[in-house]
């Protein structure tokens, strides 16, 4: 399932997160739709504009026309009453009668090598990592336990070599701080928050502040330039449950932006990277420009139909179209890192793509982490240290590396104004009123969205070890299922108890 036919799926709205469309307002509303859009009656308008935007076979883009019909309302310079400070203690924004929020939704990092154990727990307890037959659903924190416990040592070998901890939460404040100072630039005072999902801040932290902050309009930015199911889909889900049972966030005007890659500010600043780093080699125009994305199991594409593998190949495009318009007309090439697991995921692997680049004669090579906007222990230890040997021992004589976009100044105005752009797509959850309803544009909703990508919400082949013994497509039977769920126990009591036969055969993996 592709960008495309989720834009087309036009639905009735449904109480829930109100979604608008990335491509609406990145690429605002070419000549040849705009005669349609016209004539069209169908009540929800900026859906089949999404759609059709993305599909225009003009290749039509970015113009500032979008939202020039739909006014900001509340949006009125020289309005401002008071401007945001740090999360904690300043007085939020307010424009008008309204304080504006932002929450910036990340992943999180453990701080020190004693968070990285419950760091890992927190990660593979998610469902949306972790997805369990619904029998078995009542193991995903045992299951969770092991295996944080039994891969803890490796991840803090890791995070030992960056300095002892991940630098996401130091990063994400800082991007929070100056994404705030370019609101405040462009009128728009706002105060914003970081809610992380597998650490601190978490998610319910950000989401208490905002309550007490009593913000009347927020805007969800994931700070993952692509969707995922497994990264912004799961904080989404996360947000929604929260948002479900809470009748304050129930009332609030709220909109997501769901993935955000296709924006020019972002694909400008990414060439501005490459095209700064490429003029660190001798003969630049022989550099391959080697994209490596963070991976996710295969099934996530092929059966959930995630549609981050189309996002990153639309988005390396993109990339790359803005270089050749600087004139620079490198190779490229487009591969995928960190797996965890036996199970298959994205292809091709960015550690093959090293080695049959070198055996290729590739002798430069400049990686581009794509998938994510910090620093993390995936460029600091993987890329710099791991990859940069193994392309060296491949026969690369020149290895570079851009670095992450951070707080680069043309992509924090880039995520300011999405954030600006989206404000006339705020509204409530639950909106009584049906009129009201309908001027809320475009209504969707994070089970549209996710439903659109993830129909089923089928349990998905889990990308650890455990799952390589029996609960594959095939063995899908309550036979297969019954011998898993004891080699389940099995383990959960190994892990708990420290005794056990596996232990004592030696067949229990000393890490993962
Ligand atoms: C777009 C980015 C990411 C996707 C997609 C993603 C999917 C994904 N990740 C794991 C397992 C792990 N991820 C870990 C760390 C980690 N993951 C991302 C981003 C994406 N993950 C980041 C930025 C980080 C680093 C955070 C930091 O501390 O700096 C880890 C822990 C590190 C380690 O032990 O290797 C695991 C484990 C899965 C299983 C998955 C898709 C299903
Ligand atoms: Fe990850």
């Amino acid at each position: 399932m592709n960008q495309s036919s989720m834009n087309i799926r036009i639905q009735a709205p449904s109480p829930s997160l109100l979604l608008p469309r990335a491509k609406v307002y990145s690429q605002g509303i070419c000549p040849c739709i705009r005669a349609q859009l016209e004539t069209c009656s169908n009540p929800n308008p900026n859906l089949l504009k999404a759609s059709i935007v993305s599909r225009c076979p003009l290749g039509w883009s970015k113009t500032s026309s979008v939202f020039a019909e739909q006014p900001i309302k509340h949006s009125t310079p020289g309005a401002v009453v008071a401007t945001s400070g740090s999360q904690e203690t300043s007085t939020p924004a307010v424009i008008g009668n309204e304080k504006i929020g932002v929450l910036l939704l990340n992943l999180g990092g453990p701080e020190t090598l004693d968070d990285v154990q419950p760091f890992l727990f927190n990660l593979f307890a998610d469902p949306d990592i972790i997805r369990l037959p619904r029998l078995f659903r009542f193991l995903q924190k045992p299951l969770a336990q092991f295996i944080s416990v039994a891969r803890s040592s490796k991840s803090k070998e890791g995070y030992a070599s960056i300095g002892g901890g991940s630098p996401l939460r130091r990063i994400t404040d800082a991007q929070a701080e100056e994404l705030r100072k370019a609101l405040c630039d462009k009128n728009v005072p706002a105060k914003v928050y970081v809610g992380m999902r597998y650490w601190h801040p978490f998610t319910e932290e950000a989401i208490e502040q905002i309550k007490r902050d009593e913000i009347s309009k927020l805007v969800v930015l994931p700070l993952y330039p692509q969707f995922s199911i497994s990264t912004s889909g799961s904080s989404l889900r996360l947000l929604e449950s929260i948002f479900r049972e809470d009748e304050y966030l129930v009332n609030m005007q709220h909109t997501v932006i769901p993935s955000w890659y296709q924006r020019e500010g972002y694909i400008k600043a990414m060439a501005d990277l490459i095209q700064k780093e490429l003029e660190n080699f001798d003969c630049s125009e022989e550099v391959m420009i080697f994209f490596s994305a963070h991976g996710v199991p295969l099934a996530y594409v092929e059966e959930a139909g995630d549609p981050y593998k189309a996002e990153m190949d639309e988005c390396v495009d993109l990339i790359m179209e803005e270089l050749e318009k600087r004139r620079v007309n490198n190779a490229y090439t487009l591969a995928y890192q960190s797996r965890v697991g036996p199970v298959e995921w994205l292809k091709p692997y960015t550690d093959d793509t090293i080695i049959e680049l070198g055996q290729k004669g590739v002798k430069s090579l400049l990686a581009v982490p794509i998938s994510f906007v910090s620093e993390h222990i995936e460029t600091l230890e993987e890329m710099d240290v791991e990859y940069k040997e193994l392309a060296l021992k491949s026969g690369i004589e020149k290895w570079g590396r851009v670095p992450a976009l951070g707080c680069e100044p043309t992509f924090i105005s880039d995520l300011a104004d999405a954030v600006i752009e989206s404000l006339p797509y705020v509204g409530a959850m639950a909106v009584s009123n049906l009129e009201a309803r309908q001027s809320l544009v475009p209504l969707g909703s994070v089970e549209e969205l996710l439903a659109t990508y993830d129909s089923q919400r089928r349990e998905l082949p889990p990308p650890v070890v455990v799952w390589e013994w029996g609960w594959t497509k095939s063995a899908e039977t309550w036979n297969g299922r019954a011998a898993m769920l004891a080699v389940l126990v099995l383990l959960v009591l190994e892990v708990t108890t420290g005794e056990g036969f596996l232990h004592q055969w030696g067949i229990l993996p000393l890490s993962w």
